[in-house]
């Protein structure tokens, strides 16, 4: 299977805190992965910096066969990086289709029809399309997380971030995200999912990676990856033998 991302030893900190310690990661196409670790560990700052918001110190980053370190956020986003946002960052004044059209005009460069179709695809797949009218500054939350994945959606993504998106919810509007991202994923688009909901993530991907102050401290299988004694005692705050 082809490689879609390849982080190479990222390093970065600000100042004394360390969010990217010699990290490394590699993602085939296709391919979904879980991103667990305690609060600031870092895993919103390697969505910055695959996304190109964020320049590491040092190390490489490549996305679909191509070293995207130098390129900015903008490049990145043409080339097929997308991303949902922890705090969803909707247009408020402007419709949930309003919104689509903006990631549809600009990341993904559709125009007329094919950018209105491609809106319209996106917010069925998503359960917006009986809301494409209302405005996203009225949104609940499920639907303004919806909203989050309809616009990375919308921009055409090879590879989706997601960051926190299950968080909030009740169970059953959890379980209809979860049903949506299986979908997405089935779509052939390879995704990154940062969660703290891991019940959520556990249903999704295949693998699971596990961030300690910046440094990848597990990567592997799912179930096995959380039962392992170092991800107890960094992630969890056991003792390996509790
Ligand atoms: N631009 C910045 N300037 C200074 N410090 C920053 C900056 N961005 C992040 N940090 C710090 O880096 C650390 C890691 O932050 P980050 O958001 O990547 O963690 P996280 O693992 O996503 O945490 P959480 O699970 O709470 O969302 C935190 O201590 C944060 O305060």
């Amino acid at each position: 299977m082809s490689t879609v991302l390849k982080l190479d030893t990222l390093n970065k900190a600000f100042g004394s805190v360390i969010v990217a310690d010699a990290l490394g990661l590699e993602l085939a196409a296709g391919e979904a992965v879980g991103v667990i670790g305690p609060n600031g560990a870092g895993k919103t700052s390697m969505f910055n910096l695959i996304t190109g918001t964020l320049a590491p110190d040092s190390g490489r980053i490549q996305f679909d066969g191509q070293d995207v370190t130098g390129l900015s956020a903008a490049r990145r986003s043409r080339m097929g990086i997308a991303r949902s946002f922890q705090v969803p960052q909707p247009f408020t004044h402007m419709t949930v289709f309003e919104n689509a059209m903006v990631a549809a005009t600009g990341a993904a460069g559709l125009g007329g029809r094919a950018a209105e179709r491609h809106c319209l695809a996106i917010l069925d797949q998503t359960g917006l399309l009986p809301k494409a009218n209302t405005a996203a500054g009225s949104l609940t939350l499920l639907d303004r997380k919806r909203l989050e994945m309809t616009r990375a959606l919308c921009a055409r993504p090879k590879l989706l971030l997601l960051d926190e998106i299950a968080g909030g919810l009740t169970e059953a509007e959890c379980g209809t995200l979860v049903q949506t991202i299986k979908d997405i994923r089935s779509g052939g688009i390879s995704i990154i999912w940062i969660e703290h909901v891991v019940h959520a993530l556990l249903r999704v991907v295949e693998r699971l990676v596990v961030i300690d102050f910046g440094r990848k401290i597990a990567d592997g299988d799912p179930r096995r990856t959380m039962d392992s004694d170092e991800v107890r005692s960094i992630y969890l705050g056991l003792d390996a033998d509790a």
